[in-house]
């Protein structure tokens, strides 16, 4: 733990300078001034007792002693000028060290492959490296008062030594006692601090989703609110027994530390009475011996104090090195080969597991994504479908077969660039707490959100009805429980949603259930367009449950627990001959419920008429 502090300090260091060297270079100048003041202090003041403690009369005395005062003066005055430089410019310096280190890491994250997201570990080190920023922060402040307390003691110990050789020692035995308690406790706060956070970090949860606006109704209705309080409670009581065990754990070790100090301050001072009984050390020495012990003392317990807090956020600093380490390992890679920017979509036997599963949603898959076709994509829920689109995005490599994009694989390809290609609307897509015209905009965020262009992209999604019907068109806030913040309904962030995806631009256009939220003639409208699009030649991926909206579709792949189990045009697929029929019993289970709507038991509506009014 130790041996990483000077790794840590000089992380806190590189961060400071990075984040503004000028107030840097006037921390670490003023610091070094102010220790070289108190050193020379303390020597004035030595002279200043040996010119007042001479013989002969006292106004003679004074007069000789009249330099060293003034010069003891002016020390003063310069010592704390150099105080407030150094004060001010730290408090400039902490916030901005905060941010280079916050941002830092957040640029890391975010480029991180999507397993490491899900991954748990990844995840505990996320949530520590948020402490690490704000410990870089306070780091460099403690670094200040470290530089500040050592070149003090540096002083004290120079002057002491030149007094008496015994007096260093001593001045070191009094010391000890207190470093060990405060390096031992920043040790056990910090193992303790990490045996918790698991379980602040769950109380954190439930406690949001208690006062969370999408769950509100049904904490109500379903009366959730007991359960969700039983089990913070379960999680905060963990963490309080953690932390009574640390206080205790405190007590101890400061009744140690402060006993072994106390007995170690009456021998020091008992070893200067006995130099001035013996008449080895005169009155004078004695004066100044005594004043450098107490700003020795003190300096010593600064430092010992400050380097705690260091070693103490060090071992937070480490954690946010450790995360951005570990982020830049598992980066998704710059540099690869050239993407076309047109070009058909091949996979190649693909097989792919998520992290942590016990079996492979993909095996072996072989498809194509024709250029300026439509795909789709249906199949039972969980057969694989969303992953296909994963896999094809790049979001995802396979484990095993190879996805193709034009010729060029995505495991070898410059990821950005099939990013580049690809506009999605994930069933899942994510509504952003901003305005309407972010949350369209943001397809794209590069490019400039100007009224024209987020305005053409959400006429063409259906959107403008939307946004019209907001209180401040394009830019009202979609985020209730902030001031002025709008909620929408479901179907309406769907034609959001696929606002983004125009937006977006990209050659190959994936959606993914885009019409589970919306109403029928809303439906018909996007599978309208889609179908427009592919006339266009914007090559489309179209996932759906909805098997009568396929119809027009190039070209149809049926999944069936990670596999392909049959594909082929809508005609082909639906004639006996030429398909293997999964489609065809899919399709036409899913016709009857249209055709014959009574449930089992139920007379059909025609028969009930005809039966009600054969009674009357
Ligand atoms: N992030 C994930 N981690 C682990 N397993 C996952 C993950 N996402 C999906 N799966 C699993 O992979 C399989 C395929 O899921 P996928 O989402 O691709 O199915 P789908 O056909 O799109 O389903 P649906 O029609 O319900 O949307 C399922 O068994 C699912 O549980």
């Amino acid at each position: 733990m130790a041996g990483s502090l000077p790794r840590q300090v000089s992380m806190a260091v590189r961060l400071a300078r990075e984040a503004d060297p000028r107030a840097f270079a006037t921390v670490a100048v003023s610091e070094v001034a102010r220790g070289i003041t108190q050193a020379v202090s303390l020597i004035a003041v030595n002279s200043l007792l040996v010119e007042l403690l001479a013989h002969g009369d006292i106004t003679g005395r004074l007069r000789a002693a009249l330099p060293s005062l003034a010069l003891v003066a002016a020390l003063a005055v310069v010592g704390s000028a150099c105080r407030s430089a150094s004060s001010a410019a730290t408090g400039i310096l902490e916030p901005k060290a905060q941010r280079v280190a916050t941002e830092r890491y957040l640029g890391l994250v975010a480029r991180v492959e999507l397993e490491a997201i899900e991954d748990d570990a990844f995840h505990k080190l996320m949530d520590s490296a948020q402490w690490g920023a704000d410990s870089a922060r306070r780091m460099v402040g403690y670094c200040t008062a470290v530089v500040t307390s050592a070149i003090s003691l540096i002083a004290a110990a120079g002057v002491l030594t030149v007094l008496h050789p015994l007096l260093l020692p001593l001045l070191v035995l009094m010391a000890l006692p207190s470093a060990w308690g405060s390096l031992t406790m920043a040790r056990h706060r910090y193992i303790s601090w990490h045996r918790f956070v698991q379980h602040v970090r769950a109380a954190k949860l439930i406690s949001q989703l208690l006062i969370n606006q999408q769950a509100a109704a049904e904490i109500r209705v379903h009366d959730a609110a007991p359960f969700l309080l039983k089990h913070f409670r379960q999680m905060a009581e963990t963490s309080e027994r953690e932390q009574t065990r640390l206080a205790w754990t405190g007590a101890r070790t400061s009744l140690v530390a402060d006993s072994t100090r106390g007995l170690a301050t009456i021998a020091t001072y008992g070893v200067l009475g006995l130099l001035l009984w013996n008449g080895q050390m005169g009155l004078a020495v004695a004066g100044t011996a005594v004043l450098a012990i107490r700003t020795g003392a003190s300096s010593i317990t600064d430092l010992v104090l400050r380097v705690t807090d260091v070693q103490e956020e060090a071992l937070f600093v480490a954690d946010l090195q450790k995360l951005c380490d570990e982020a830049t390992r598992r980066a998704i890679p710059v540099g690869g080969l050239d993407v076309p920017q047109e070009a058909d979509v091949r996979f190649e036997k693909v097989t792919f597991t998520y992290p942590g599963a016990d079996k492979p949603s993909l095996y072996e898959v072989d498809l194509v994504i024709p250029r300026g076709r439509t795909v789709a994509l249906v199949g039972r829920n969980g057969s694989g479908k969303s992953t296909v689109v994963r896999l094809l995005s790049g979001a995802r490599l396979p484990d095993s077969g190879r996805v193709l994009w034009g010729g060029v694989s995505t495991a070898e390809a410059e990821r950005a660039q099939v990013f580049d290609r690809v506009a999605m609307v994930a069933q899942d897509f994510f509504r952003w707490p901003f305005t309407a015209r972010v949350n369209i905009g943001i397809g794209r965020s590069s490019a400039a959100m100007d009224d024209r262009s987020i305005e053409a992209a959400a006429a063409y999604a259906d959107a403008d009805e939307v946004v019209k019907g907001l209180p401040r068109g394009l830019d009202s806030l979609l985020a209730r429980g902030y001031k002025g913040g709008q909620e929408i309904s479901g179907g309406q962030w769907q034609k959001i949603g696929l606002a983004r995806a125009r937006r977006r631009d990209g050659a190959v256009l994936i959606v993914d259930e885009p019409t589970s939220a919306l109403d029928p003639a809303a439906e018909q409208r996007v599978f309208d367009q889609i179908h427009q699009l592919a006339g266009s030649g914007q090559t489309t991926v179209l996932i759906t449950h909805r098997l009568h909206s396929v119809r027009h579709a190039d070209l149809i792949y049926v999944l069936d627990e990670g596999r392909v189990v049959e594909h082929g045009t809508f005609t082909a697929l639906m004639d006996p001959a030429t398909g293997a029929g999964v489609f065809r019993e899919m399709y036409e289970l899913q016709a009857r419920q249209f055709l014959n709507p009574s449930l089992p038991g139920q007379a059909a509506p025609a028969e009930a008429v005809g039966e009600g009014q054969a009674r009357s």
